[in-house]
């Protein structure tokens, strides 16, 4: 892409806001916002907003984070790893780790928490830029710690919003855990409900207290295990460890079938004593063997001699939040339940209050470009004629908006001979589908791939060079994952948001609300150029609706 052209014909890049966009709206027109920047917020803030903030119920440790700069990195040996796993990371292309690794992996490591049930683990809540790594701040450590174990039990879930994102971190997790025993299992609802049950649990009829378990490490939906939860015999969570919660703040805004407090409720002895009616079990000495109940789900399960054994009093699940816009709405925080909570954030420092309150990859420019809601498609048809858009995303609000934008573009390319692979990703398509369309595009052979906010969190491509906000996204924490598909992993990318004209009001608000308002240049438009490609869209447009 031609990074000149942007900077010289647009002189965009430092020159602020162009005149026509701010002098439309002063500061007296900004209208009330309907988010809530105050609740999600991830940068350090001015002494006026912290005490709005605690008055407002938010708990001291939140607003007191360990902050670290996104800048920071550090060697391979500097987090206490073992050497294996420094190995598998040397072999995996890593040279060093990031900030939200360097931070996170040695703090989840002095929490150790695999045999030592008698001490709280503590909790950790991370907030850290999009395609900053948060994904191996709990992989590396939970395979490090896991390693270590001598029977396979259920110990650590991650849960994640959508079945792509549980697929990818499956894959990241399968490439550290090469060369250990442990396994890594996904409940998804890819398979048939009893395939995946044949592959968490096994085939057995026969009912364990301590249940049973094929994966150490299970990947999931929420919606899936509690599936899991309800209906598959000797799947528990007694033996859980690590409850690892990704795009937290997505997650705890979904309520579905109340999955947080069945998982809690699941890892905790049961309060009101359940004596097992089972005996144990005897091998063909009579020798009792234990079926593996926790030891914190003894004294639930059998009439033990409790004067005999010390058993553990301290909750033993250790539970990791995640997000890049991590939430500080205190409900949801306290629907958590979290011990002795610490809060890490990556980013950036400087005068409190002219801080923002978003800390995005510093690699990405941020652009608007006011339009007409009928020029829409001609102004990407010109982004990706100008920038010569190789590998572009572009997020659309609905289903109609994305068929009718991929009809236009691939009309554009046939009646001007442009050469262009313009393909729509849903979730209407097949998993196999989307997982072929991804493959496709990390191949480089899609030029712009249409999709809603499915992928808008947590997908890692590191091929993406332009995001393109085909329509205005309405919440500041949407917009902000959304531009995080670019400009990942210390790259550089692009990001335009299209915005027509009384959409640029609440755009703007919204930005400015949220500290964002001086990241994001406005674009100007060559319009000779754009007058050039006005023919083929028309001859598009036309065969669109004779089409139709
Ligand atoms: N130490 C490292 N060295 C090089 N690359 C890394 C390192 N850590 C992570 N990466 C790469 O950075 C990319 C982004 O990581 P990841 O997907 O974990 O980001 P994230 O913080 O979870 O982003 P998001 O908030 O968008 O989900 C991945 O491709 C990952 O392989």
């Amino acid at each position: 892409m031609d990074d000149s052209t942007l900077d010289q014909k647009h002189g965009t890049a430092n020159d602020g806001k162009t005149e026509s966009i701010t002098k439309e709206h002063t500061e007296e027109e900004v209208p009330a916002l309907e988010v809530f920047p105050d609740l999600v917020t991830t940068n350090k803030q001015s002494k006026e907003d912290i005490q709005v903030l605690r008055n407002m119920g938010i708990p001291e440790w939140l607003l007191q984070p360990t902050t670290v700069e996104p800048d920071q990195s550090c060697s391979l040996n500097d987090v206490g790893l073992s050497s294996s796993l420094i190995q598998r990371c040397q072999d995996q292309g890593l040279s060093s780790f990031f900030a939200v690794q360097m931070q996170v992996i040695p703090a989840f490591l002095r929490r150790k928490a695999l045999y030592d049930t008698r001490r709280a683990p503590g909790d950790l809540c991370i907030s850290a830029p999009t395609g900053s790594g948060k994904t191996l701040a709990y992989v590396l450590p939970i395979v490090d710690i896991l390693s270590k174990r001598i029977v396979t039990r259920l110990r650590a879930l991650v849960i994640l919003p959508t079945r792509d994102l549980v697929i990818q971190v499956k894959e990241t997790f399968d490439a550290f855990v090469k060369g250990t025993d442990l396994k890594v299992g996904i409940a998804l609802g890819q398979h048939s409900f009893i395939q995946e049950q044949i592959s968490l649990v096994g085939k057995s009829n026969e009912k364990y207290n301590g249940g049973h378990s094929k994966v150490d490490i299970l990947i999931a939906t929420p919606g899936r295990l509690m599936d899991h939860l309800k209906d598959t015999p000797n799947f528990t969570l007694q033996h859980l460890r690590f409850l690892v919660i990704d795009e937290a703040d997505k997650l705890l805004n979904q309520s579905y079938q109340d999955w947080l407090n069945h998982i809690l409720h699941a890892s905790q002895p049961p309060t009101s004593k359940n004596k097992s009616t089972l005996d144990f079990k005897t091998d063909k000495y009579s020798v009792v063997e234990s079926d593996g109940v926790a030891p914190s789900f003894m004294s639930s399960c059998f009439d033990l001699p409790t004067s005999d054994i010390d058993l553990p009093k301290a909750p033993s699940v250790q539970k990791l939040l995640f997000s890049a816009t991590l939430t500080k709405n205190p409900g949801k925080i306290a629907g958590l339940h979290l011990t002795d909570p610490e809060y890490i954030s990556v980013q950036r420092q400087g005068d409190d209050t002219n801080q923002p309150q978003y800390t995005t990859p510093a690699g990405l420019k941020e652009f608007m470009m006011v339009c007409a809601s009928d020029k829409k498609p001609l102004t990407v048809i010109y982004l990706l004629k100008q920038l010569n858009i190789k590998s572009g995303l572009c997020f659309t609000k609905s289903v109609e908006s994305t068929r009718q934008l991929k009809m236009l573009l691939n009309g554009y390319g046939k009646q001007t001979g442009m050469k262009l692979n313009v393909v729509e990703y849903s979730s209407d398509l097949k998993s196999s589908q989307r997982k072929a369309l991804l493959q496709q595009f990390k191949e480089g052979e899609i030029d712009l791939m249409i999709c809603s906010d499915l992928i808008g969190r947590g997908i890692d491509m590191d091929c993406v060079e332009v995001v393109i906000s085909y329509d205005v996204p309405l919440f500041m924490d949407k917009y902000i994952h959304r531009v995080g598909r670019t400009a990942r992993a210390g790259r550089e990318g692009k990001a335009f948001t299209l915005v027509e004209k009384q959409e640029a009001r609440h755009f703007n608000g919204m930005l400015r609300s949220a500290g964002h308002y001086q990241q994001v240049k406005t674009f100007a438009v060559d319009k000779e150029q754009m007058k050039s490609y006005e023919e083929g869209y028309q001859a598009a447009l036309a065969e669109l609706s004779h089409d139709n």
